[in-house]
């Protein structure tokens, strides 16, 4: 991307913001210049806190400057198209939060106003930047597990939400198909390095939103996979592949709890477990990845085909939950 330093602006101020920011000002090679709000006042009182130079009103003036090669998104879901073809208009490399949109279609948009611009973009979703994950498509790739037959994953944590929340409002794009099916359903598209033939899901809803998803998928070759998440039950964050040879299975595939390092547990069919543990920083490493020379199209088609599992999640609910025929999607 660039020798020296690249320099970040960060659009929005909420919970998220915090941890990346810390993250992005740790990266070498990273520098953050800028922060915009829609308020002055949040946005001075965030740049003091985290020692940002330009405390910037509202998201369009951010992009001006000259300050500013690449932007962090952190905004609600349904607003990060927006910004991030906006971004891309002023020449911006964009690092934008999970999900990257809310749809196929805007999903598509921002990728040709990405590479219309000439600009580099990934989303935020860090877990597809541990060295754990390198290790786990290594192992994809050398067929370990023989052929894999079923994909599980679960994600989930308890509310309560603050009042005002973004997941409890679906005009943000909230509820926990966006917010954590983008994890699970992303993880069963890594694993299985295609995408599902149908889609078959359920969800509960409270609130105007998506409190829980239970979802099935099938792929080509009769493999399965199962999703599970919700806001309904304590912190799960954990994948199974099944293989004919061996099978793996990971705890906290999206973050590594706070006091362990990343693991894995794989047993064979003899019976043998080994458990193997690996350092790293997922968000350094994408990162330093989005500021490198590197090519990021495997994350982006990664992007795009959750995006499109996502959807097809959706459309099967709004179809009854019906198998969702994937071949049939438009976008
Ligand atoms: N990668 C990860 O591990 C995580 C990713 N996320 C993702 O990050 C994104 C942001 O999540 P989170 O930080 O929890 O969100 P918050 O609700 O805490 O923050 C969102 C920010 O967006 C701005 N904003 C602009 N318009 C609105 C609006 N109408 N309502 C609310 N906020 C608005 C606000 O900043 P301001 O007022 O200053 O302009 C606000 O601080 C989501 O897409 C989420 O899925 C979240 C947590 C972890
Ligand atoms: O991406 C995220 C990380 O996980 C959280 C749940 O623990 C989500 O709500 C959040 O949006």
């Amino acid at each position: 991307m660039t020798t020296s330093s690249t320099r970040f602006g960060v659009i929005g101020t909420g919970r998220i913001t915090r941890r990346l920011v810390a993250d992005l000002q740790s990266t070498d090679g990273a520098v953050v210049t800028a922060i915009a709000s829609r308020s002055r006042e949040r946005a001075r009182w965030y740049g003091d806190q985290y020692g940002i130079d330009a405390a910037v009103e509202g998201y369009a003036e951010l992009l001006k400057r000259d300050d500013v090669d690449a932007v962090y998104i952190s905004l609600p879901p349904s607003m990060h198209a927006e910004w991030a073809i906006a971004a891309a208009n002023h020449g911006k490399h964009v690092l934008c939060e999970k999900p990257l949109t809310v749809s196929v279609a805007q999903t598509r948009q921002v990728d040709l106003a990405c590479q219309a611009a000439g600009v580099r973009w990934l989303d935020a979703t860090g877990w597809l930047h541990h060295d754990r994950t390198d290790a786990f498509a290594t192992w994809l790739g050398e067929g370990r597990f023989g052929k894999i037959g079923h994909v599980s994953a679960a994600v989930s944590f308890y509310q309560p939400f603050q009042s005002g929340d973004h997941r409890l409002d679906a005009s943000l794009g909230g509820g926990c198909i966006l917010d954590l099916g983008w994890y699970a359903g992303g993880l069963v598209r890594f694993a299985m390095g295609r995408m599902p033939a149908w889609v078959l899901a359920d969800e509960v809803i409270l609130d105007g939103v998506s409190q829980r998803l239970t979802a099935m998928m099938g792929f080509d070759d009769g493999a399965t996979a199962t999703i599970s998440c919700g806001y309904d039950t304590a912190t799960r964050k954990w994948f199974e592949v099944a293989g004919t040879e061996s099978s793996l299975i990971c705890d906290d595939f999206t973050r590594p709890w706070a006091d362990r390092p990343a693991r894995y547990w794989i047993h064979d069919a003899a019976g043998t477990v080994k458990s193997e543990s690996f350092d790293g920083h997922q968000e350094r490493n994408m990162i330093k990845r989005l500021i490198s020379d590197e090519p990021l199209l495997r994350y982006q088609q990664q992007a795009i085909d959750t995006q499109a599992i996502v959807e097809a999640v959706q459309a099967s609910i709004k179809a009854g939950g019906t198998k969702f025929v994937l071949s049939t999607m438009t976008d």
